[in-house]
């Protein structure tokens, strides 16, 4: 099995299983304040669990990475699902894994535009915050409060990410 891996493009279909994907869905559009506004409405939901959890707003300024990336280990937040949103129009990379047996599989890379977000739903398995490019500025909405929220895996061997820019050569 190659520990290379491809790049794929975020459509809401492709990441179903590991969250939804928050971008300016014309179906959940709704024109509000008079006509001035679109709203597009309820495009992800924060589920938190446990006593005393809270749902909080962060900003997340992320260094690029650089690639080819080893990519080694990959997280996952039990009590809380995590949304990431760029802030200035910059592409990035959002890696996620499906659950073998309490442990991720393969991971998937899925090249976000830098007009779309995702929410990671509770427990699903993804890589920490991937910036490319340029330094890059996330608004955060996840989980606060008591209880452990962090499992980290580390891979026997590491996978590659290849270099995702120029973005035309993803397919
Ligand atoms: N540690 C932290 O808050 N960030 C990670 O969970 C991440 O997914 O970037
Ligand atoms: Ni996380």
């Amino acid at each position: 099995m190659s520990h290379l891996l491809s790049i794929e493009p975020l459509t809401k279909e492709a990441f179903a299983p590991f969250g939804t994907v928050i971008e300016a869905d014309p179906a959940s559009m709704r024109i509000i304040n008079g006509g001035n506004t679109e709203r597009f409405h309820a495009l992800a939901e924060a589920d938190v669990v446990g006593a005393d959890a809270r749902v909080v707003i962060n900003l997340f300024r992320g260094e690029p990475r650089t690639f080819p990336y080893a990519l080694g280990m990959m997280e996952r937040h039990p009590l809380g699902s995590q949304s990431f949103s760029p802030l200035e129009d910059q592409p990035w990379l959002a890696v996620v894994a499906e659950d073998e047996g309490g442990r991720p599989g393969r991971p998937r890379v899925f090249l976000a535009s830098g007009r779309q977000g995702v929410n990671y739903g509770r427990n699903v398995w993804h890589h920490p915050l991937m910036a490319i490019g340029t330094v890059s500025n996330f608004l955060v909405v996840d989980r606060a409060g008591p209880g452990n929220n962090l499992e980290e895996f580390f891979y026997e061997a590491p996978f590659i990410i290849p270099d995702p820019l120029p973005t035309e050569n993803i397919r």
